[in-house]
């Protein structure tokens, strides 16, 4: 996956520009970046949901928003995302849930979803709850039904919007540690917006840093390395908690 020249926004106002980077297949990419620089708005650009504003994302070498809408439509169902609070649909239990893509999507039976179903739920921890409706499970386990509903149609490439927000860290590191396995599992290409510190050392392997006051990328790169050797101290300060 590649951005090229990419500038995200609303109507005129371009809240990230000049973006050019490459996302290796396989690999946990982090956006990472202070409060309000974009990120979620760069994900928008990425998922479908906001057409940029300058610039192209290309998946396989295709040109993502210069392809037609059917084209557009197409790659999109390659693609899962799990949206911050899950974004599961309440009045439905999370078998309904993860059943609704593949039912919509696919032309499997009855039978073939129902296993489909139980085996994503088992992948992500919930196997044997998916009677339960959203209500009744912690904001953990909502986290990782929206992970089982991400992944039901087999995507290539799985988005989080904040994956650890609203959960305590125990949680936080349960579910770093599920998106760490099901890269191995499945060998899906993850790109993971977060600010979440703990997070993006457990679970990045390459990461690009959203300033929010150039309104640009500062860098790109393993965090741990650039940590320590970031040329600009604004990543450093960032990936340290503010020590220089
Ligand atoms: N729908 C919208 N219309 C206009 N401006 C928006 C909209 N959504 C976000 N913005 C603005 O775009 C900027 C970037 O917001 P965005 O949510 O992408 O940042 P973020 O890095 O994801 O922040 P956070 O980490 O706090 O979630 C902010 O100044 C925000 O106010």
């Amino acid at each position: 996956m590649r951005l090229e020249g990419l500038s995200v926004g609303y109507g005129a106002r371009a809240v990230q520009r000049d973006l050019d980077l490459e996302i290796r297949r396989g690999d946990i990419f982090v956006i990472m970046g202070g409060s309000g620089c974009g990120k979620s708005t760069l994900m928008r650009a990425m998922t479908g949901l906001l057409a940029p504003l300058a610039g192209r994302i290309l998946f396989d070498d295709e040109s993502f928003w210069e392809a037609s809408p059917a084209a557009r439509e197409r790659r999109i169902r390659r693609h899962g995302v799990m949206y911050q609070g899950g974004a599961l649909w309440s009045s439905m239990t999370l078998e309904e849930n993860v059943a609704l893509p593949l039912q919509q999507y696919t032309d499997l039976g009855p039978r073939q979803v129902c296993e489909l179903v139980d085996y994503k739920l088992a992948l992500v921890g919930l196997g044997g709850c998916g009677a339960l409706y959203p209500a009744e499970i912690s904001g953990g386990m909502r986290k990782r039904a929206g992970v089982a509903r991400a992944m039901a149609l087999d995507p290539e490439v799985l988005f989080f919007d904040e994956p650890s927000a609203g959960l305590d860290p125990l949680s936080a590191c349960l579910l770093d540690e599920l998106i760490v396995e099901l890269k191995h599992s499945l060998g899906a290409t993850m790109v993971v917006v977060t600010h979440d510190l703990a997070s993006i050392f457990a679970i990045a392997d390459e990461a690009v840093f959203l300033d929010a006051e150039r309104g640009t990328m500062l860098t790109t790169g393993d965090p741990r390395w650039l940590r320590d050797h970031a040329a600009d101290a604004r990543v450093r300060a960032f990936l340290r908690r503010g020590a220089a």
